[in-house]
């Protein structure tokens, strides 16, 4: 497979330098008892990739699902490009921000380019009448749209195969057909949730590479992916969610190197974690109590 990720061109949607594309501000979900998402502050900016790290439950599609209309948050605001986003994801996909989804939905039965034109809907101008009559504007709108659909799939290297069932590709093609298709809305923001996620090595470096051109062509990146390699290569930034908080956030080696974020993944307590000191003292009582049970009498009767 090829993937052309040489074009530099810039897309439709493509981001103003120095814009805020996405400003969400103390993003809070909650489902009934349960908080999964506590006062998240996160913005990306134009031409950045940030990532979202953290063990599963921690919240991070639910902060996605907020982000794209499929959630209203319990509290807090979501601006995209300083504009509230309305609370319906066909909205949020027209006002410029796609997604992929952690379990693939193409339409399975349809061909590869079906599959990225229905991404398109969002960008069509032509109305239902239109569509029913098929006059001169529905087949100059619709060879537009093909054009672009195909375009797009050369893009992520699936043009020789537009004509093949989408069930029928392996699935590291699959998800990045999804990806096609989300970027056939022309978004200014791509939210990709665990993007190589049962991909092997090769299909994960292509994928890689794809973020990046994407980044180049002037669309902003947020991705969700537990393989930290591909995270850390791509992200210019990096945030960690756990138990539903922003644990910590800055770029890849402040990320890595920080303990706290080894702990949460390590599923150790990472709050009033113990210093050297206490360990010490910990383990001396440990031993007392020990050689102090060991002098008791009955202690075989306790075993
Ligand atoms: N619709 C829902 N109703 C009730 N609880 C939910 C709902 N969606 C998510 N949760 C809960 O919210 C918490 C966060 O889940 P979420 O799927 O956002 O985590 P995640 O970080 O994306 O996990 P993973 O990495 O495993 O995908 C979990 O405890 C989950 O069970």
């Amino acid at each position: 497979m090829t993937t052309d990720t040489t074009t530099k061109d810039v897309a439709p949607g493509a981001n103003a330098p120095g814009e805020t594309v996405l400003d969400a501000r103390g993003v809070t979900m909650r489902f009934g008892g349960l908080t999964a998402v506590r006062n998240v502050n996160l913005t990306v900016n134009s031409g950045e990739i940030v990532g979202l790290i953290g063990p599963n439950g921690a919240g991070k599609t639910t902060f996605f699902n907020c982000l794209t209309g499929l959630y209203i948050p319990t509290e807090g605001e979501v601006r995209y490009k300083g504009q509230i986003l309305p609370p319906k994801s066909f909205k949020v996909t027209a006002a410029g921000i796609a997604r992929t989804f952690q379990n693939i939905r193409l339409f399975a039965n349809m061909t590869v380019l079906e599959n990225v034109l229905v991404g398109r809907h969002t960008r069509t101008k032509e109305g239902l009448w239109s569509a029913l009559l098929r006059g001169p504007g529905f087949h100059k709108a619709e060879a537009a749209s093909r054009e672009r659909a195909m375009e797009l799939l050369a893009f992520v290297g699936l043009d020789a195969k537009a004509e093949h069932l989408a069930r029928n590709l392996p699935y590291g093609e699959q998800r990045k057909l999804e990806i096609a298709r989300a970027l056939a809305s022309e978004p200014g923001l791509l939210l990709l949730d665990e993007p190589t996620a049962g991909m092997n090595p090769q299909e994960t470096r292509t994928t890689e590479e794809l973020v990046f051109a994407i980044r180049d062509k002037g669309i902003a990146v947020l991705v969700i992916e537990h393989d930290m390699r591909f995270i850390f290569n791509l992200c210019d930034r990096v945030a960690v969610l756990v138990q539903g908080e922003k644990l910590v956030e800055g770029d890849s080696a402040t990320v890595q190197g920080d303990e706290r974020v080894v702990a949460a993944y390590l599923g150790e307590p990472f709050e009033d974690a113990p210093g050297q000191e206490e360990i010490a003292e910990v383990e001396a009582a440990e031993a007392h109590a020990e050689a102090t049970t060991d002098d008791a009498p009955g202690k075989e009767n306790d075993r």
